[in-house]
């Protein structure tokens, strides 16, 4: 596929350009703050970046009717909205977390939840120290899973690419439920089997989890 990569220059837009193109696809479009590579027109745009470059991505995706895989955390509702708005266009895919692993635990949760009702819970998450959102877009999905009112503790140091745990304990014992990505890889494999979803798909809204879903991975 001819693709395009929003925050290039970035961590994760290094190892998405890596992976994507490693797989046999073509860098056509390229953007960061301070610079855009148009060479052709991309069937699949990633945006790995920054809340303020989505209106920027938007309108790309606009112009080329490129579907859009976008992994930006801190997201508001003015961002949400805009990819409403887009995904009646073209077919977005969007998630604060691509790891397989994540998106599983998500689904446990939900069960877990239920079970665990009277239990304490907490969740920590653990990120390098360059990431600028706190708390993390994954505690914020693990959070909504969990559906009730709980704290999140997050930690930044060294170059840890993404721990998340949360904690149920009662009285006398304690669950701990933990993730963690070993390598950025993870997050990229994920936004490329997002693309390849919906490569030929016309319009909608999707998240990692209904991919994952519908793979039945
Ligand atoms: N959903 C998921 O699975 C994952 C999501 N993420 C999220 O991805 C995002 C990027 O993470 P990471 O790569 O670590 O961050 P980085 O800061 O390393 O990369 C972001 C890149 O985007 C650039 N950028 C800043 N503003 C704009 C703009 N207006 N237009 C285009 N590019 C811009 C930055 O430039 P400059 O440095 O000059 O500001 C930088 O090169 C974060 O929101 C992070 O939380 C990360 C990992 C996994
Ligand atoms: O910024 C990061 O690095 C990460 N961001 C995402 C988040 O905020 O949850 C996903 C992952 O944990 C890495």
């Amino acid at each position: 596929m001819r693709f395009g990569v929003v925050g290039f220059k970035g961590k994760m837009g290094k190892v998405i350009l890596d992976v994507f193109s490693n797989d046999g696809h073509t860098p056509v479009l390229l953007i960061d703050k301070d610079e855009i590579i148009e060479e052709d027109f991309p069937e699949v745009i990633v945006d790995f970046s920054t809340p303020d470059a989505l209106e920027k991505t938007s309108s790309y995706c606009e112009k080329y009717n490129s579907n859009l895989v976008i992994g930006t955390t801190a997201l508001t509702e003015k961002h949400l909205k805009i990819l409403e708005n887009l995904s009646k266009k073209v077919a977005v895919v969007q998630s604060y977390n691509f790891s397989i692993g994540i998106n599983i635990l998500l689904d446990l949760l939900e069960k877990a939840t239920k079970m665990l009702k009277d239990w304490d819970c907490e969740i920590t998450e653990i990120h390098h120290s360059k990431k600028k959102d706190k708390p993390s877009g994954t505690a914020i999905l693990l959070k909504n899973a969990l559906n009730r009112e709980v704290k999140i503790h997050s930690l930044r140091l060294g170059g840890i690419p993404g721990d998340h745990t949360v904690l149920f304990s009662n009285e006398g014992e304690l669950i701990e439920i933990k993730h963690r990505a070993i390598s950025r890889k993870v997050f990229a494999l994920g936004a490329l089997k997002a693309a390849k979803f919906i490569l030929n798909k016309k319009s909608g809204f999707y998240t990692f989890k209904d991919i994952i879903k519908e793979a039945s991975i």
